[in-house]
């Protein structure tokens, strides 16, 4: 369980993140959306420790994570994405997954020198883990391919897939959707999903698309001005006053919310 406690990050005098107070449940899907400037990616970076908060603190199950740096969180089983993939491009689909698991024993001098066999070990395993991960994505038949050379949707299922490599147990995933045609985006909330329920992942979604949200998410948390508007399931939010007003009441544009 993640639970943030009263949250901010300020940019000078400006407030992107204003008193935040959530929690994401172990087991859960939940998403978060909000109109854009809302603070979402900006609490995404201070809870996955890439910006320090100005002030509050997030937990992760009761001990303080509070500022800790991403790889310490990535040890942890703390994982973010980012809205623009980042792949290594001109390695190959399967080398970017193999570069993933950290404190590999390749790593040491004593190991390069004296433990060849150990490592050749190593990469027959990470192979074999890597083209399993492929598999359970779908996309096998890209493995040879350079990274640069995928499609949008294929980078942000490859992002998934580097979360795979390690033992996550909350992935935060910012606008996973965005750009991605309607055919991978089926592709990629299965993945989600199948993740969720057989290896017992739990997700923080940033998404604009509400079909995506509504498919995936138990609960939604809405964000507005850096606060916490509103929470529930999908359902209950579409309907909610205070979240349609955020979102249509300054001539915010977003179909989605009014299921156009
Ligand atoms: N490094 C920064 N310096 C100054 N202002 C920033 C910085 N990062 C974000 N902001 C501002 O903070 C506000 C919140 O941005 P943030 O990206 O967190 O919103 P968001 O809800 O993720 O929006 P979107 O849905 O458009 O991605 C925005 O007004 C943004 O301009």
């Amino acid at each position: 369980m993640i639970e943030v406690h009263d949250l901010h990050r300020h940019f000078g005098g400006f407030r992107a993140v204003d008193g935040a107070s959530l929690q994401i449940r172990t087991g859960s899907i939940t998403g978060l959306i909000g109109p854009n400037g809302a603070g979402k990616s900006t609490l995404f970076n201070v809870i996955a420790g890439v910006l320090p908060p100005t002030s509050g603190r997030v937990l992760m199950d009761g001990e303080d994570i509070t500022g800790l740096p991403p790889h310490e969180l990535f040890h942890k089983g703390l994982l973010r994405t980012f809205q623009m993939a980042h792949e290594f491009s001109s390695m190959s689909v399967r080398e970017n997954l193999m570069m993933v698991p950290p404190g590999q024993s390749g790593e040491s001098l004593w190991n390069t020198w004296f433990g060849r066999k150990r490592i050749a070990d190593q990469e027959r395993a990470l192979r074999a883990r890597a083209d399993e991960v492929l598999d359970f994505l779908t996309i096998s038949h890209v493995a040879e391919e350079k990274a640069g050379n995928l499609s949008g949707g294929q980078k942000k299922l490859l992002e998934l897939g580097r979360c795979m490599m390690v033992e996550a147990k909350i992935v935060f995933l910012d606008e996973v959707g965005a750009g991605v045609n309607r055919t991978l985006l089926g592709t990629i909330a299965d993945a989600i999903i199948r993740l969720n329920k057989e290896r017992g992942y739990t997700f923080c979604v940033i998404e604009h698309d509400m079909d995506f949200i509504g498919k995936l998410c138990d609960p939604v948390i809405v964000m507005a001005e850096g606060k916490v508007l509103a929470q529930g399931s999908a359902a209950h939010i579409m309907e909610n006053e205070a979240v349609i007003e955020a979102y249509l009441g300054r001539g915010l544009k977003n179909k989605a919310m009014v299921g156009a």
